[in-house]
């Protein structure tokens, strides 16, 4: 299995952005993971896509977009003009799930569901076939800096166990919470995409992402 560190800019110094993405991609973080609060599915607002647009050619990094945003499918377009390679939507923000991963498709971006800490890992099973990722919230989404919730990691193993007995393809992202501390619990747990947004951008970003590579690659 292929381990891949996805560092949230949600934590970056935005004065220096270009920068510290460089230096995250530099010691091996494949993709770059784009935080979305829409002030209404989450309390905050964060940025949207002329940021992407913005910044996606930048760097070689698969840009790995979380829509935390009530109705997603309304803004799938607009983020594959943006730059978008992979689109991750909430189970809970979609009136019709299928649709919406449909439409990503469509689009010929990769697709993710993600499920808060309060929905139940049996939620994503219906949909298991039709995804490139499954994104388990290890914090209630909204915020970077909060405390891993230790439940999550019963999540990450049924979905893994889920995956494996249809012999399925699926990756599974853990976001929320993630330091060099915890990350071998959440990778022995089943999980092969790890988010970090402050263990990465609090301190040197390449120091950080070559410390968390260093962790991944002793697993594969
Ligand atoms: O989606 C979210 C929060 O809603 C995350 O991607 C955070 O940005 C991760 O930040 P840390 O918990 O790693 O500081
Ligand atoms: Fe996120």
């Amino acid at each position: 299995m292929k381990y891949i560190l996805s560092p949230s800019i949600l934590a970056a110094d935005f004065k220096k952005l270009g920068e510290e993405m460089c230096q995250t991609a530099e010691n091996g973080a494949e993709y770059l993971h784009f935080d979305v609060m829409d002030g209404m599915f989450v309390p905050s607002i964060s940025f949207g896509m002329p940021v992407l647009a913005s910044i996606h050619g930048a760097t070689q990094q698969v840009m790995d977009v979380h829509l935390m945003v009530q109705e997603p499918i309304r803004y799938i377009e607009a983020f594959k003009e943006a730059g978008a390679d992979l689109v991750t939507v909430h189970l809970e923000a979609c009136e019709d799930v299928s649709a919406t991963i449909e439409k990503i498709k469509e689009c010929n971006m990769k697709v993710g569901l993600s499920i808060c800490p309060d929905t139940p890992a049996e939620a994503v099973e219906p949909y298991l076939g039709e995804l490139d990722m499954v994104l388990v919230m290890s914090v209630h989404p909204g915020f970077g800096g909060q405390k891993f919730i230790p439940e999550s990691l019963e999540k990450i193993r049924q979905i893994r166990q889920m995956i494996t007995k249809r012999e399925l393809d699926v990756d599974i992202q853990v976001d929320g919470g993630i330091y060099q501390t915890n990350v071998r619990e959440v990778l022995e747990a089943g999980a092969n995409v790890i988010v970090a947004g402050s263990a990465v951008f609090k301190g040197d970003p390449g120091d950080n992402t070559r410390r968390f590579m260093e962790i991944l690659k002793s697993y594969e």
